[in-house]
C-alpha cells in the first residue's frame, strides 16, 4: 500500500510540472557520445514521447560527430578540428549529410515510431528547416581561419516546426543548414540546438550527453554542480574547468539564455529517465544553468 501511495505521489508531483509546461517548446539535443549507446537512445526517445504525450512540444536536434569521424576514416580522410569545429571540405560535407540526415536522423524517427510516437525528420534531404551562413573565425593573430563548409544557424522555418508540433509529431533535426544559395553547411550540433531554442522561444534547452552534468573537477563525478549562473560558467570556461566538448555546449547555452530561453539543462543520456526526472520532478538530476 505504501508503495502504491508513493507511486501516486510521483504522479501528483509531476502534475504541477505537466501543467506548467503544457504547450511549451523544449529543444532536446542528443550528442554523438550518447548516440553510441542504443539502450540510452531508446530510453531517451521514450522520455521525449512521454513529454509530447503530456502536452509539451519537444524538438529533437542531434549531432553525430563520432559517426562522421568513422565515415571519414572509411573514406580515407583524416578529421581535422579547428577551434572545436570540423574542417569540412565538399567530400566531408557529403559524408556529414549522409550520416546525419539520411542515417542518424531517419533511424531516430523510425525508433520513435516503433516506440509508439509520431515523428518526422526535417532536413536537407526532406523538408529543410535550418538556414545559415558560413562561419568566419580568426586565429589568435586575427588572421582568417579556413573552416570550409562550416556554418551557423541564422534562421528556421518556424511555421513548419509549429505546425509539426501542433499535430503531435516530434520533429527531428540534424545539424546541417542550407545557405542562401542552397549549399550545405556543417553546423556544430550544440550551437544548432541553441539556435533552434532561441528562434522558437523555447522554455528549455536540454543537452543529453555522456556525463551527468558539469564537474568542478573534470575527472571526479562527486564534484557535479547542480546549479550554475552565466557568470560562474564564464569563470569555469576561463580557468579551464570546463574544457573540450563541454565548451561549445556551455557557450551555446549562454547565448540561448541571453535571448530569453528559460533554462538550460545538461544531463546524462545514460541515466535511465534522466529527462523525465529533470523536467517532471522536484529532483534535478544534472546541471541547470540559469540567467
Ligand atoms: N567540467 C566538465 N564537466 C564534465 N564534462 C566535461 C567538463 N569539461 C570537459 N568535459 C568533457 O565534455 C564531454 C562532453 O562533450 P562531448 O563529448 O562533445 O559530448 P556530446 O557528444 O554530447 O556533444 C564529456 O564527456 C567530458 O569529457
Ligand atoms: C562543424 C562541426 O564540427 N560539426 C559537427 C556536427 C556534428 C556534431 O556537432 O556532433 P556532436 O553533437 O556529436 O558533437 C561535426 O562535424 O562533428
Amino acid at each position: 500500500m505504501n508503495d502504491a501511495i508513493s507511486k501516486a505521489k510521483v504522479l501528483v508531483e509531476a502534475l504541477g510540472w505537466i501543467r506548467k509546461f503544457r504547450d511549451r517548446y523544449v529543444v532536446v539535443k542528443l550528442g554523438g557520445s550518447a548516440l553510441d549507446d542504443p539502450d540510452s537512445v531508446r530510453r531517451c526517445l521514450s522520455d521525449v514521447i512521454f513529454m509530447e504525450a503530456v502536452g509539451m512540444r519537444p524538438i529533437l536536434v542531434h549531432g553525430g560527430g563520432k559517426s562522421i569521424s568513422r565515415g571519414m576514416a572509411e573514406a580515407g580522410i583524416e578529421p581535422r578540428f579547428v577551434q572545436g569545429r570540423r574542417y569540412t571540405d565538399e567530400k566531408t560535407l557529403e559524408i556529414a549529410k549522409k550520416i546525419l540526415a539520411d542515417e542518424i536522423c531517419e533511424s531516430l524517427v523510425d525508433q520513435i515510431k516503433t516506440l509508439g510516437g509520431k515523428s518526422v525528420g526535417l532536413h536537407v534531404n526532406s523538408q529543410n528547416v535550418l538556414t545559415g551562413q558560413q562561419l568566419q573565425l580568426e586565429d589568435e593573430n586575427g588572421a582568417a581561419v579556413d573552416l570550409g563548409r562550416v556554418g551557423y544557424v541564422t534562421g528556421i522555418r518556424s511555421e513548419l516546426l509549429h505546425a509539426t508540433c501542433r499535430a503531435g509529431v516530434i520533429p527531428v533535426l540534424p545539424s546541417i543548414a542550407l545557405d542562401a544559395d542552397g549549399g550545405g553547411l556543417n553546423v556544430n550540433a550544440d550551437t544548432a540546438a541553441a539556435a533552434v531554442a532561441k528562434l522558437i522561444n523555447a522554455e528549455k534547452l536540454v543537452f543529453l550527453s555522456d556525463v551527468p552534468g558539469i564537474y568542478l573537477d573534470k575527472d571526479d563525478p562527486a564534484t557535479l554542480v547542480q546549479h550554475l549562473t552565466v557568470s560562474r560558467c564564464r569563470e569555469l570556461i576561463a580557468d579551464g574547468t570546463i574544457s573540450t566538448g563541454m565548451v561549445p555546449k556551455v557557450e551555446a547555452a549562454l547565448e540561448a539564455l541571453e535571448v530569453g530561453v528559460g533554462k538550460i539543462h545538461i544531463i546524462d543520456a545514460g541515466t535511465p529517465h534522466s529527462l523525465l526526472l529533470e523536467i517532471y520532478s522536484n529532483l534535478g538530476v544534472g546541471t541547470e544553468i540559469v540567467a
